[in-house]
């Protein structure tokens, strides 16, 4: 049988974020990487017919690889064209070469079969996100997943013929799984056995940079570790005996194996500690953000799902160089720059984490200081990807989340972004539906400019009306307020300039400051 059940997603159904080289702005002049979805079937043909050899075991050059093996080597590692070349692929390149292969499971309960569809196809990117081969999956329809075992008998049965057929080596279950239906279901297909959960936990694990981003994610692990110590150091041995992969698997990375092996107590030990670590860290946090905010300037913060283009949007908007890379979660500890409004107004932009379904509990503290600059902000610019399959329920996930964290009365302008990729039609739809929203391309530059205009007028204007006198050394101050205020009226005395104007609060002050009696 094949391992196409009724319905199946491939590499090549699903929009496969691109290899890492694919980075856009790193000013690279590599020739583009091959797109994963190759890569990933170059892997699988070539581990398919050559087991666990390494290269020093392959014959690179003799007749052990086929052209189709040789060609998709070549545009997968840039090699060269000869086979000399060929031979020269080192232990690490071959590594990289040997992506962990993961067939998808997924169950369509009381949601549409596009909802169940679209979700597989997200567990698939996030799946090719964490640096793992996407070979197949299959999908369920079933009111409520099997208490033992996530599937039903029949369709465990199917994906255990699935997993034999593509030589995969780890199932992803679209769910959270509790650790008895995660060992039923490993009993059955025989491989390692993951949920969306701990593949979301371990993107995080590799994209967290800041301490406290570190922090945050070890500690989400861990308490999902908490429950499942005993099936986890199962899954662990038994993945001991299968091949050795390059660096640890998805599901496994972070806390470590010396961490896994901690009992309990030590575990919570370690989680209290993390929680002073976070507490302790919170501080400086609020002083960085009330710097911004105590300086009167107003913030925008950019949110929405993940990969919807919140980073490009930023880049566009301010010139910024922030990594933007075709891989979920990209970004995970907030950036912030400076910007100006097309009326010379300064204001802050930060961009951040991105959304996904069925964020797990374990993640919301993690999303914190990131959703912090949304709370604090004046405007959320909620970036919609137009041309994805399903964009609208990508904006209610987002708003589930904004609703969660407190954040939902900060007025949001919806960005419906990557216009050049959507159809009219879903563009239409998606206006009729939402409302007030701009369509932009942060590629081409579409409609940015009309995206700036709506950005300064919601924007708050300056509040404070000011009758002043600014001495003539303190030029900078009547500039600002030129610049960031509404001037009403202004005169030269032989004092200094005379102002009637209105500013914000702390433009007021310093100008209270700088008066010279009137
Ligand atoms: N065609 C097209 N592609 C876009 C557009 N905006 C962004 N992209 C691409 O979409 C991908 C994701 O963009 P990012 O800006 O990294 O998305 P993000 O929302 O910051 O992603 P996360 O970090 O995952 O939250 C990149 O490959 C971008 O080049 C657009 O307007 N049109």
């Amino acid at each position: 049988m094949t391992p196409a059940t009724q319905t199946v997603v491939t590499t090549t159904d699903v929009a496969a974020p691109a290899t890492p080289d694919d980075v856009v702005g790193r000013g690279s002049t590599a020739a583009p990487a091959a797109p994963r979805a190759d890569r990933a079937d170059a892997v699988t043909r070539i581990l398919a017919r050559h087991g666990d050899a390494g290269p020093a075991d392959l014959d690179w050059d003799g007749d052990q690889l086929d052209l189709a093996e040789r060609q998709a080597l070549r545009r997968v590692g840039g090699l060269g064209s000869h086979s000399s070349e060929l031979r020269d692929v080192t232990e690490v390149e071959y590594r990289q070469l040997r992506l962990e292969r993961v067939v998808l499971a997924g169950l369509w309960t009381s949601a549409s079969v596009e909802e169940a569809e679209a979700s597989l196809r997200e567990l698939a990117a996030l799946a090719e996100t964490a640096g793992s081969a996407v070979l197949d999956g299959v999908l369920q329809r079933r009111p409520t997943p099997d208490p033992a075992t996530f599937l039903g008998s029949g369709k465990a049965a199917d994906l255990k013929e699935v997993v034999a057929t593509t030589g995969a080596d780890t199932v992803v279950c679209d769910g959270e799984l509790s650790p008895s239906q995660r060992r039923g279901l490993e009993d059955i297909v025989g491989v390692k056995v993951i949920d969306r959960t701990a593949l979301i936990l371990d993107i995080f694990a590799q994209h967290a940079k800041s301490k406290e981003g570190k922090a945050q994610v070890e500690l989400a692990q861990l308490e999902y570790l908490l429950p499942r110590l005993r099936g986890w150091g199962e899954s662990m041995s038994r993945q001991a005996g299968g091949r050795v992969a390059a660096g640890a698997g998805i599901g496994s990375r972070g806390p470590g194996e010396t961490k896994i092996e901690l009992d309990r107590r030590r575990i919570r030990t370690r989680m209290a500690r993390l929680r002073r670590q976070i507490k302790e860290m919170a501080p400086a946090r609020e002083t960085k953000r009330s710097r911004r905010t105590a300086g009167g300037v107003p913030s925008v913060a950019i949110a929405g799902y993940t990969n919807a283009g919140k980073s490009s949007l930023l880049n566009r908007l301010t010139g910024a160089g922030v990594l933007v890379e075709d891989a979920l979660f990209a970004t995970l500890d907030p950036t912030v720059r400076r910007s100006r409004t097309p009326d010379g107004r300064e204001m802050v932009l930060a961009d951040t984490v991105g959304f996904v379904r069925h964020l797990p509990t374990q993640l919301v503290e993690a999303f914190r200081s990131t959703l912090e600059e949304v709370q604090g902000a004046d405007l959320v610019l909620h970036v919609v990807d137009a041309s994805d399959v399903d964009p609208e329920g990508q904006v209610a996930a987002v708003r589930e989340v904004l609703a969660d964290v407190g954040a939902l009365d900060v007025p949001e302008l919806v960005v419906l972004n990557k216009a050049d990729l959507a159809t009219p039609e879903t563009v239409a739809r998606l206006r009729s539906r939402l409302p007030g929203a701009v369509v932009v391309s942060a590629r081409t530059g579409e409609g940015l400019e009309e995206l700036r205009e709506i950005v300064a007028e919601r924007l708050p204007r300056p509040q404070v009306d000011v009758d002043v006198v600014v001495p003539y050394t303190r030029g900078d101050l009547v500039s600002r307020v030129h610049v960031d205020g509404e001037v009403l009226e202004e005169e030269h005395t032989a004092e200094g300039t005379r102002l009637r104007a209105r500013v914000g609060e702390h433009l007021a002050a310093q100008l209270e400051g700088a008066r010279t009696a009137v």
